[in-house]
């Protein structure tokens, strides 16, 4: 029998650099959502050692080299290991990951991998662990697995590891865009200049997309000015999002490069996804919904 875990895109609608820990790591504000587009993990029990193959668009692009101890997934499963009691029935066998999203791209795709492994192997496994402590493992895994594990929406602070709930999100269509270029988390944060920008103050809730937009527009992605120095493709991306009928807003996701579009409606979400597609062959594009119950 195969067992399937979802790995959704995680977007950040804003995100402020707060502060700059004496350990170098940066605090965060962000309201962090998750798209209907993701990767997908399948596992099938057996006796043999766990291992792991790559799939997908983006598996060809990550290569098999990649599928060895430093994955994610395999650093997640390690950790589970690790919290197991006696009564767990931990096993081996194959894990396939479906990687439908770009690499190192800002909508935390190897987060999200090592979270569904999370999710998927407690349940399978019987892990059972408590939540306080899958979260506690998450953190060990990297600053975006916790709010991956969650996968609905959320307010992320501290360096990530800080969550809390956020305002009700209206309904609105998404696009996302990626040109390609593969842009590296630390290497943003180390080119960010400038200072820090304070924790935002939101509403309780929005009554429609409009009025998110108007919220975000006051807001900002700290890193997205140093992302464009570093790969320029993403001006011609904000450009193009914000270009598409109906579009209410384009900014980046994360340290980049992909970035997102907001939209009245998920039609509109995919009519300009198509549009976008059709002029940029070249380019990753995704058009439609929030991720459901998100
Ligand atoms: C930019 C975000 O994607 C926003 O959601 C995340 O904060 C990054 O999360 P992530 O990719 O899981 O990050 P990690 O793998 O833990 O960290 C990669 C590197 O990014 C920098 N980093 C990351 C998170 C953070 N709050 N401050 C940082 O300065 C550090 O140099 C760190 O060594
Ligand atoms: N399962 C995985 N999928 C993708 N990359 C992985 C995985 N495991 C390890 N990596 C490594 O992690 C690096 C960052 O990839 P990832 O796609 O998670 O970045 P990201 O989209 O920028 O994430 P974030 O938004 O959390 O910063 C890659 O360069 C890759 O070498």
């Amino acid at each position: 029998m195969t067992f399937v875990e979802a790995a959704p895109a995680k977007i950040n609608l804003y995100l402020h650099v707060t502060d700059r820990r004496a350990d170098g790591y940066h605090c965060l504000d962000s309201l962090v959502v998750f798209a209907g587009a993701g990767d997908v993990l399948h596992y099938q029990p057996g006796e043999t050692p766990l291992t792991l193959k790559l799939a997908g668009r983006f598996g060809a692009v990550l290569g098999e080299d990649a599928a060895g101890p430093d994955n994610l997934v395999i650093k997640a499963a390690n950790a589970l290991r690790t919290q197991a009691g006696p009564k767990a029935a931990v096993r081996g066998g194959t894990l396939v990951l479906e990687k439908n999203l770009p690499v190192a791209s800002g909508i935390g795709g190897g987060s999200a991998d090592a979270a569904a492994a999370l999710r998927l192997l407690d349940r399978v496994w019987g892990v059972q662990a408590a939540q306080a402590d899958l979260l506690r493992l998450a953190e060990g895994l990297g600053a975006d697995v916790p709010v991956c594990l969650l996968s609905h929406t959320a307010r992320m602070e501290g360096i990530g590891e800080v969550l809390s709930a956020a305002p009700a999100l209206p309904e609105c269509g998404l696009v996302l865009v990626n040109c390609g270029q593969a842009v590296s988390t630390p290497a943003v944060f180390r080119a960010r200049e400038g200072g820090f920008v304070p924790r935002a103050a939101l509403p309780e809730r929005w009554e429609n997309a409009q009025a998110l937009v108007s919220t975000l527009q006051s807001l900002e992605n700290s890193l997205e000015a140093p992302a464009c120095a570093l790969c320029p493709t993403v001006e011609k991306v904000l450009h193009d999002i914000a270009a598409q009928p109906d579009c209410l807003m384009a900014r980046m996701s994360g340290s980049g490069a992909t970035c997102f579009g907001l939209f009245p409606s998920v039609l509109a979400a995919e009519q300009a996804a198509a549009r976008l597609a059709d002029a940029h062959e070249a380019w990753w594009v995704w058009g439609g919904a929030l991720r459901e119950g998100a």
